[in-house]
């Protein structure tokens, strides 16, 4: 296990964070939630850049208070509200890394960014989002890591760019002893990448699944009136009221399927999912 954190709590004015998570070596876990439903609060308590209120934290093997500067150049992290000086150059990060981590690569740091298409001589406040967003990645990924932190990576970059982001991970992933931990709110972000998700909200984890259970054994069911009333509904988890009816959302489609054979099942997705732990009504 590479983090476990368990009933951790965080108390702000007008928020509780309730955590309670594991990251497994050769797995990429994710973590999704609305604004503001503590994803980054979950993520500075793993790094150890917040205090908590309660609970246990273990970060490969140790308290994060406890982390060694040995300890620490073993993660990689990009935080949202995080980046590089504006002014610097590719160059100039390379050296700031070099002087931040004895194992930093740098030959190999620069030609990634030049496969990227990230000019080394340019100021990074000249880059795009997507560019800036590719270098937080591989400046993460640039020292010998086992644990990467990726805080809403793919915010606001387009289709292309978040692809290139994806299979910069995927590729960090081939050597099997490490993991990833990644918040976005871009549901299919997570489902092409993710062998599990823990869903946040309001600071509590409501969902833990794995990714392939959830696309071959959800569905979500549309149903009228009538038909939900004589629906069994042992296998539903959540239900929100429709023009047409009702939608629900069940963790095993194939009962319906084959006992309801009239009925409209759909595939369940994230964001399906998603919508429904948060606006429907659990029974
Ligand atoms: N230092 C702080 N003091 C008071 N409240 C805080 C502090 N940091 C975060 N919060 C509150 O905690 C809640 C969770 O914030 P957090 O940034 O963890 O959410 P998030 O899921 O990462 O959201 P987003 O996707 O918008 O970044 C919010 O209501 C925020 O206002």
């Amino acid at each position: 296990m590479i983090v476990q954190m368990k009933d951790v709590k965080k108390h702000y004015k007008q928020f509780e964070l309730d955590c309670t998570m594991e990251i497994q070596s050769g797995r990429i876990t994710g973590l999704v939630g609305q604004n503001g439903a503590g994803k980054t609060t979950a993520f500075k308590a793993v790094l150890g850049l917040i205090s908590t209120d309660g609970g246990e934290i273990t970060v490969l093997g140790k308290n994060p208070s406890k982390l060694l500067p040995s300890d620490k150049t073993r993660i990689g992290v990009v935080l949202s509200d995080g980046g590089f000086n504006e002014y610097l150059t590719v160059k100039n990060v390379a050296s700031v890394m070099s002087a931040f981590y004895p194992d930093f690569d740098k030959m190999n740091f620069l030609q990634r960014c030049d496969r990227s298409g990230l000019q080394q001589d340019k100021k990074i406040k000249d880059y795009s989002s997507g560019m800036k967003a590719k270098l937080k990645v591989l400046a993460a990924m640039s020292h010998d890591t086992d644990l990467l932190v990726l805080d809403e990576p793919t915010a606001g970059l387009d289709v292309v760019a978040r692809d290139e982001i994806l299979d910069m991970l995927r590729d960090y992933m081939m050597d099997g002893e490490r993991g990833i931990l990644i918040s976005s709110h871009i549901a299919t972000d997570l489902e092409g990448i993710c062998d599990d998700f823990y869903m946040i909200h309001e600071g509590k984890i409501v969902l833990h699944e794995e990714t392939d259970v959830l696309l071959s054994e959800y569905g979500v069911l549309k149903v009228d009136e009538e038909t939900y009333a004589k629906l069994d509904r042992q296998y539903i988890s959540q239900v929100k009221k429709e023009t047409f009816g009702y939608r629900c959302l069940t963790k095993n489609k194939q009962f319906y399927l084959e006992n309801y054979p009239g009925i409209v099942v759909e595939n369940g997705n994230l964001d399906e999912v998603i919508l429904m732990t948060i606006k429907g009504e659990r029974i």
